[in-house]
């Protein structure tokens, strides 16, 4: 059987985050993945020097493309960039029926550049959340998307809880900006419960694309028909291990080593 994931995401032309770290992590679980571009960045681990859109038409293309011909077993969303290519990719996901749609609200990079407007964080709220299956915010992606300002695990919990009554299935708050020092916990809530995946946080500045690594590997496991519960649990030891064999690659926030999972897997199958 061969498992197909779309990602509907920016170009990073470091090839660290965007469309570059969800096509590596689709191809490295196993899953054939294809990409509608949202916009070109130019960046590198220094930051985010300019940024291209394409246009509506481009963005509404590329995904009928593969709507029309190859269809997929799940998708997910990075940088939208604007409310245009935002109702633009719900129309689409509205009209071939996707169901299993992973939003990762990308808003800010890590370096500060703007990677979504303002003004379309209210139309991803009306027309592409009540779509979801799953979305993963990290902690002030949480806060814009509900108004809750986070400072606490019961804050995560009643975002969490806020982001299911606004419309989707499932929500996972990334941990990665918490202000814990030694632990990156990320909290699921299933509708009915919470789980918390912790790992050791570690203490590097290689964790560019850490965000799109994470919701693209829980993409390729829920393309693969995984519950909610082992899509997320693999995604964070993929992330994890990704993050402790980082490449050491340019002087600012590096990459992230996306064939370090399946190299860590091969070694403990090994033993
Ligand atoms: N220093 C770290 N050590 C271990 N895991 C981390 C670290 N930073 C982030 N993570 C993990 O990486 C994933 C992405 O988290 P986060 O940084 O919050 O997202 P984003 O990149 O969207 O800002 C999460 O699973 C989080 O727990
Ligand atoms: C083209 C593009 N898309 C998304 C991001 C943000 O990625 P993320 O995984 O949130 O990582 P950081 O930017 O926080 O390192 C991006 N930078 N570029």
């Amino acid at each position: 059987m061969i498992y197909k994931a779309l990602t509907i995401a920016g170009s990073d032309s470091g090839g660290g985050a965007g469309i570059q770290a969800d096509i590596k992590t689709f191809q490295e679980l196993d899953v054939f993945g294809m990409s509608a571009l949202t916009a070109v960045t130019a960046q590198n681990t220094k930051g985010v020097q300019n940024v291209f859109p394409m246009t509506v038409q481009a963005v509404k293309e590329q995904i009928s493309s593969i709507g029309d011909d190859m269809g997929t077993d799940a998708l997910k969303t990075g940088m939208l960039f604007n409310a245009d290519i935002i109702k633009t990719v719900a129309e689409a996901v509205h009209n071939y029926g996707w169901e299993k749609l992973i939003i990762d609200p990308v808003m800010i990079a890590k370096g500060g550049a703007p990677l979504l407007q303002n003004e379309a964080v209210s139309a991803m709220i009306q027309y592409l959340l009540p779509l979801s299956y799953v979305i993963t915010p990290n902690i002030p992606e949480a806060e814009a998307l509900t108004g809750i300002s986070i400072s606490s695990e019961e804050d995560k919990r009643k975002a969490a809880e806020k982001l299911v009554k606004m419309g989707t299935t499932f929500a996972v708050i990334k941990g990665g900006h918490d202000q814990d020092t030694f632990e990156a916990s990320d909290l699921l809530f299933d509708g009915e419960s919470f789980t918390v995946y912790s790992s050791e946080r570690l203490p590097t500045a290689n964790t560019h694309g850490t965000g799109c690594t994470f919701s693209a590997a829980m993409t390729a496991q829920l393309a693969k028909g995984h519950s909610i519960h082992e899509a997320v649990s693999e995604a964070k030891k993929f992330i994890q291990a990704a993050i402790e064999d980082d490449l050491k690659i340019g002087s600012g926030h590096g990459p992230t080593n996306h064939w370090a999972y399946r190299r860590k897997r091969g070694m403990s199958l090994e033993n």
